[in-house]
């Protein structure tokens, strides 16, 4: 297939355009490198900078293409709560602007970049793609809305798509990993604290109800999740959209969390406790049955020290690319 995969110079979307291109789709990635990397695109793909309001419409008017993978978002949880203007005109006004390129071109299929961050704090775990959606803070809010807009678009216009609810993907693949200029996730932050390139790891809340006091999370390794973006490709059928939530299901605390990494790189990690962060759940665990069964996808790296490894392998290949690295 030829795909445009927008935030394709970002974590997600980099490996995932890595896995089409190795499973011989063609892939031009759109970004505008506000949080991404230039040289996280692969070298086998066409890479136009810009947004994706201002872009995408041209790429997919200038050839036919089979299918769009929208990574492209901003995705910090706190900062959606302090600037949620960032995420309603980031979000969802470029997402509006890439559903109308979409229906113009008649391009057939979208798979959406979801997120475990659209149920808000859950009554029961593992959570179902049935489970209430009650967003806890505009980024998750931000991602509900565009999944609603989805569903109203494969109804009236026939598009094929299928929202992915990720939940908190971790790991490396093929040279690609995590490395944001300003990094807010854990397993990215303790492996720089691993390596002295931050002082310690803040523990934020350790006063949730959950057995050692911190938040658990579902960590799903990038790789297995790039493969169900294949498959969800594949599966897409016109006129309707389907969800489905990705995750290893099974949930790790904040110090499980630290303690692998410790393990793992056989380093000592400086931790701090601090106040809980705002618009953060306690659990998020993911029950992935309907991926399983209607996608034939499994999580085969569902091992945290995996996930872990994998990362750390990453984190200390990249050397002085690291954002984190101290400049000289
Ligand atoms: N990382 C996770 O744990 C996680 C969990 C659930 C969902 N997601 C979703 O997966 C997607 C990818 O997340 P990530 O962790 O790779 O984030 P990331 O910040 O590493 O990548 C996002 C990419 O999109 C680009 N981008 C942002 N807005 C753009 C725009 N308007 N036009 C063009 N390019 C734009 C950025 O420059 C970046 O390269 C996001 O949609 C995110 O919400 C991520
Ligand atoms: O320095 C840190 C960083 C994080 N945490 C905690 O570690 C847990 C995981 O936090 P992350 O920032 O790594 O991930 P989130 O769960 O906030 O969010 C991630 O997963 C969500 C879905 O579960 C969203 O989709 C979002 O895009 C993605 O970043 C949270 O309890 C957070 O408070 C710390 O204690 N210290």
């Amino acid at each position: 297939m030829k795909l445009l995969v927008t935030g394709g110079a970002g974590y997600v979307g980099s490996v995932c355009a890595r896995v089409m291109i190795e499973a011989g789709h063609e892939v031009t990635v759109v970004d505008n490198l506000i949080t991404g990397n230039r040289d996280a695109v692969p070298d086998a793909a066409d890479f136009v900078e810009g947004d994706v309001s201002a872009v995408a419409a041209d790429v997919l008017g200038g050839s036919r293409f089979d299918g769009v993978l929208h990574f492209a978002a901003q995705s910090l949880v706190g900062e959606s709560v302090e600037h949620p203007e960032k995420y309603w005109y980031g979000n969802v006004v470029e997402s509006l602007d890439l559903l109308e390129a979409i229906r113009r071109t008649n391009t057939p299929r979208l798979v959406f970049s979801s997120t475990a961050a659209t149920y808000g704090e859950p009554e029961s775990v593992p959570i179902l793609e049935s489970s209430p959606t009650r967003p806890t803070n505009p980024y998750g809010a931000t991602k509900l809305a565009i999944d609603h807009a989805i569903t109203s678009y494969t109804g009236a216009h026939g598009l094929a798509a299928v929202s992915l609810r990720y939940f908190n993907v971790a790991g490396a693949y093929g040279g690609a990993g995590e490395n944001r200029r300003v990094e807010t996730h854990l397993i990215p932050i303790v492996l720089q604290a691993a390596l002295g390139h931050r002082e310690s790891v803040k523990i934020f809340g350790t006063d949730y109800h959950t057995d050692d006091g911190t938040a658990v999370r579902d960590y799903i390794h990038v790789y297995d999740l790039a493969r169900a973006h294949a498959l969800a490709l594949e599966s897409a059928v016109a006129g309707r959209h389907e969800i489905y939530n990705l995750g290893s299901g099974s949930g790790f605390s904040v110090r499980q969390v630290i303690e692998t990494c410790a393990d793992v790189t056989g380093l000592e990690i400086p931790v701090e406790e601090a106040p809980r962060r705002a618009g953060d759940p306690a659990v998020l665990i993911a029950s992935s049955d309907k991926a399983i069964s209607d996608l034939g996808w499994s999580p085969t790296n569902t091992a945290l020290p995996t996930i872990v490894a994998d990362a750390w392998e990453y984190t200390r290949a990249l050397g002085d690319r690291a954002h984190s690295a101290p400049r000289a």
